[in-house]
């Protein structure tokens, strides 16, 4: 018997669950749906939950409270004492290490799901060499999981995972474990995939890249909770905690504003270029902070003195920590880093445009 492809109600989520969890001083409470078709990635600091939640859901972990319904099915419910280990629940998981079973070949790794579900030999092998052929690797059906290089690999531990036709597909960091390269191909290769996976997709990350390209919405948890939900781009345009804002590349601070003026909670007052009155956000990107050797002329609103902590290369410029009167970070260009001494401990100049500042209120809307 295989499983029937989800058939949801229309309109209602595939997945439907609030997954509470409690281990030691740590809670998760995590409400989460998913539609089907959708891809949602769940993002967060270490130790905020991502692993917890996964394991919930596969049915490795049951919860202490809340419910996990998929497909119209309660799978854990502990209010109910309804409990539906692994096996019985249409779930697919690619791991971060794939777990791929070392003795079998990548064939038999992949028809090992739909045998369990009761397809006969010949047919769970048709279905993986199916499922081969589709992700360009029939010529390694015979190969087992050491002959694979990484995103071979890859690929076989998510055809065994698609191949039970999951309401609910897991991807656990899935492209961690690759070089830049090949990981650049595979998430290309993943994207087409998943656009064609019916069912409801959770892609735990810690790459804010690969959450923009692969998933339709983003989910970021910080200490067991939600801390922000959407789109990318409205994540990216407001950012609402110093970790979100990180992931997606700005420099953010919190403060109360008066028109034009923001004072921040120590003190420090910058001007941003949307006037607001009340709690705010302002944020600006690393490439809006220019960095002089003294004390700049002219114009910029916004100037301080500040000392450098720490410089990293950032695609083609260099990417500056600096402490002060804020914790900022600055992107310079090699030319203009050659005019400044960029070592740990030199005192620089930073400046921002108050054009370059955004401001939005703090209070969730
Ligand atoms: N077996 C366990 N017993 C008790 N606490 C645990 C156990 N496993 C994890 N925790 C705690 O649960 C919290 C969440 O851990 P989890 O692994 O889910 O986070 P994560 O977001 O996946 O982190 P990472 O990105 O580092 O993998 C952490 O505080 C962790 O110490």
């Amino acid at each position: 018997m295989t499983t029937p492809p989800p058939t949801p109600a229309a309109g209602s989520p595939l997945l439907d669950a609030h997954l509470v969890v409690t281990r030691g001083d740590f809670r998760l409470d995590l409400p989460l749906t998913i539609g089907p078709g959708e891809v949602v990635a769940l993002l967060g600091p270490n130790g905020a939950g991502k692993t917890t939640a996964l394991r919930t859901l596969a049915g490795l972990l049951p919860l202490s409270a809340g419910q996990l319904t998929l497909d119209g099915r309660d799978l854990d419910h502990p209010e109910r004492r309804i409990w539906t280990p692994p096996e019985r629940r249409s779930v697919g998981v690619v791991f971060q290490d794939y777990l791929l079973f070392p003795h079998l070949t990548a064939l038999d790794n992949i028809a090992f799901g739909p045998r369990r579900q009761g397809l006969n030999r010949q047919r769970a092998r048709q279905r993986a060499a199916d499922w081969l052929a589709r992700m360009g690797l029939a010529e390694y059906a015979r190969h087992k999981p050491r002959q694979l290089s990484g995103g071979q690999a890859q690929r076989v531990a998510l055809a065994r995972a698609l191949a039970v036709e999951p309401a609910l597909l897991l991807l656990d960091e899935p492209l961690a474990a690759l070089d830049a390269g090949t990981r650049l191909d595979t998430r290309a290769q993943l994207q087409r995939h998943l656009a064609a996976h019916t069912g409801a997709t959770l892609l735990v990350t810690h790459d804010p890249l690969d959450a923009l390209v692969l998933a339709d919405r983003l989910v970021i948890i910080e200490h067991g909770c939600v801390v922000q939900e959407g789109s990318a781009a409205t994540i990216t345009a407001q950012p609402r905690t110093d970790y979100v804002a990180r992931l997606v590349g700005l420099n953010l601070y919190r403060g109360h504003a008066s028109g034009h003026h923001v004072r921040l909670g120590d003190g420090f007052r910058l001007t941003a270029g949307d006037p607001h009155d009340g709690d705010v956000f302002v944020a600006f990107p690393p490439s809006a902070v220019a960095l002089h050797p003294r004390q700049p002329d002219g114009s910029p609103r916004n100037t301080w003195p500040a000392t450098i902590t720490g410089v990293q290369r950032h695609g083609d410029n260099l990417r500056i920590q600096l402490t002060g009167p804020i914790e900022v970070a600055a992107d310079v260009t090699p030319s203009a880093a050659a005019q400044l001494a960029l070592t740990p401990g030199q005192p620089v100049w930073a400046a921002v445009k108050a054009a370059e500042t955004r401001a939005y209120p703090a209070a969730p809307v």
